[in-house]
């Protein structure tokens, strides 16, 4: 499937779904890890997920990405189910040292996915560098991953998921692993990439400021087996930055809100099993 011709403009359904629910089993071992999800992403908008440890966040991105099949649900990318890995989709994941090929320059790591589309090497040639403009490493292009910074490394990765020109970016917490200076300024070059491209970005984090900071809404999952328990507007300007973003009353107001919820989630207080859709509204705050 390739969305890529599909006409998805801004407001309409990229990701759907529905009533997911994956069981682990084996080794004499059940673990119900996701119960119920049911949740929309549109076309173009950048949605974070966050909720306690061992609620199910990467399992259920494992299940949007086509990479586990779910017990019961369904996911839909473009109106279309997702039985395996779709074409339409990429994946940033935490652990960058272990999705880069060592043995590969950095130009190679990011035009590796690209030779399953039948691109020309020219074509080839002109999204990588693109992509590595984008994450400001055109001066890397020659390099091994080994040779940069681990922030420098998750640009990589980052540089390889454009140039494959994602109609959905799934990213599992991806600045888990670098410093508080570099996750910054990586949270801003994925908003700054949204902007500018117009991406669908489906975003998890534990890091409850991330989500507010970098969401245009937040859905807040329960502890495990999970369920949606809110989805937030995140209604502060399109414009964020480090400073002023985060020093805001509306910022505190907000990440304040899901704090108590996630709280909430974990004394295990009994939520509305329905989803809580108010995206068209301003959340009530307490
Ligand atoms: N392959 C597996 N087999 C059995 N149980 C699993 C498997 N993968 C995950 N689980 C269980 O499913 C639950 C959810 O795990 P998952 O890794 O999806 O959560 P998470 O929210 O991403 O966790 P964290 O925030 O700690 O990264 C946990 O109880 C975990 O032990």
């Amino acid at each position: 499937m390739n969305l890529s011709n599909v006409n998805l403009a801004k407001g309409r359904s990229m990701l759907d779904v529905r009533g997911l629910r994956k069981v682990y089993e084996g080794s004499g071992r059940r673990v119900e890890a996701v119960r119920d999800l049911t949740f929309t992403v549109e076309a173009g908008e950048l949605v974070c997920l966050v909720g306690p440890s061992g609620c199910g966040k990467t399992t259920l991105l494992k299940c949007v990405g086509g990479l586990l099949t779910p017990t019961a649900g369904d996911v839909l990318l473009g109106g279309e189910r997702v039985i395996g890995p779709p074409p339409g989709m990429a994946v940033v994941f935490q652990e960058y040292g272990r999705s880069l090929f060592p043995w590969m320059r950095v130009r190679e790591n990011v035009e590796l996915p690209l030779k399953q589309k039948k691109l020309s090497s020219v074509r080839r040639r002109e999204l990588v560098a693109d992509a590595l403009e984008s994450v400001g490493l055109t001066d890397a292009a020659g390099a091994y991953p080994w040779q940069l910074s681990g922030g420098m490394q998750q640009r990589v990765a980052i540089a390889r998921a454009l140039a494959y020109e994602p109609d959905v970016l799934l990213m599992d917490e991806p600045f888990a692993a670098v410093d508080a200076q570099t996750r910054a300024e990586l949270e801003d070059l994925v908003r700054g990439l949204w902007r500018q491209r117009g991406i669908t970005i489906l975003f998890v984090t534990h890091d409850i400021d991330e989500a507010v900071y970098l969401g245009e809404r937040v859905l807040i999952l329960s502890s495990s087996p999970t369920v949606v328990q809110e989805q937030l507007k995140i209604d502060l300007p399109a414009e964020r930055d480090q400073l002023h973003t985060r020093v805001a009353p509306r910022f505190a107001e907000l990440r304040t809100h899901v704090y108590e919820q996630i709280q909430a989630a974990k004394r295990g207080t009994p939520v509305d099993r329905m989803v809580k859709d108010v995206s068209s509204d301003t959340p009530p705050l307490h």
